[in-house]
């Protein structure tokens, strides 16, 4: 039927009625959203809003802060309460992937950086391996810069390079989600571009969860956008909706810029 609307995605990452805190001080209030399965979702917000510390949740990045506890609620991940006691965290990351902001190769060839995940899996097959790095590379979209240099020092590429080298050995893992903080805040506007290149492309295969100030950037590579303030989640919509008629009045002044 022409009319019949898309079957909604399903949400793969629900956050419900969360409180969290580092030691005394809450830090995000009662958050309640859906991420959904191959879509982009982009956090923005005033610096020290929250956005870094529920992005950080989502794969129990904070377990490694001692002050950090959660208040209250949980998060699921594909249905599943990933707080709860039996979760394995290796397990958990390898699902869900993060990408920093500032890229962090390690001091190893291009090759090793890529598969570095798989070799602590115990995989070292020689044919796996370089199947992985082929299919890691191209799916970050680097493959053809540095095919002919795989042995050279990850530390030798430019930082555009560098960030999607970081997000090939991120995919090496085969997660289903990736969880990206700021990933462009150090690059030039040409990495810039072909970073979001690479986002758009990568939501056909994951879900993106992406930490950004630069509502230009959220503007063109997210599907949904959530504006945080103040610990708390005050709108989350379509991008389009929330940059072009936000609802709430705190949304609009922060996009039209007259404040954070
Ligand atoms: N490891 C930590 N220990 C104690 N407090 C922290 C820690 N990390 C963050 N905070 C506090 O939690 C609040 C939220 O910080 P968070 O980094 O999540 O904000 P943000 O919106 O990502 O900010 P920015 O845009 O500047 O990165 C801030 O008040 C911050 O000082």
């Amino acid at each position: 039927m022409a009319n019949e609307k898309p079957e909604p995605k399903r949400p793969l990452i629900r956050v419900s009625d969360f409180d969290f805190y580092y030691g005394e001080k809450q830090a995000l209030f009662d958050i309640n959203m859906d991420m959904r399965e191959n879509e982009v979702t982009a956090f923005i917000g005033p610096s020290g809003c929250g956005k870094s510390t529920l992005l950080r949740c989502i794969n129990r990045m904070n377990d490694l802060v001692e002050v950090a506890r959660i208040g209250r609620g949980k998060i699921e991940v594909n249905g599943a309460d990933i707080y709860d006691p039996r979760v394995d965290t290796i397990e958990l990351r390898k699902r869900v992937g993060m990408v920093f902001q500032k890229s962090n190769p390690f001091p190893k060839s291009i090759y090793e950086n890529v598969i570095y995940g798989l070799r602590i899996q115990g995989i070292n097959k020689k044919s796996t391996l370089d199947e992985a790095v082929e299919r890691c590379l191209k799916g970050a979209a680097l493959w053809d810069e540095v095919k002919d240099r795989l042995d050279t020092s990850g530390l030798s590429l430019s930082g555009g390079q560098q960030q999607r080298l970081c997000i090939a050995r991120a995919l090496a893992v085969e997660p289903d989600i990736l969880l990206m903080d700021e990933p462009c805040s150090a690059l030039d506007p040409v990495a810039t571009a072909k970073v979001e290149e690479l986002i758009h492309s990568l939501k056909s295969e994951y879900t993106i969860v992406i930490v950004t100030h630069n509502m230009q950037q959220a503007a063109r590579v997210s599907d949904k956008t959530a504006f945080f303030y103040l610990g708390k989640l005050i709108e989350m919509a379509k991008t389009d909706q929330i940059f072009m008629s936000p609802k709430n009045e705190q949304t609009e002044a922060y996009i039209s810029g007259r404040f954070g």
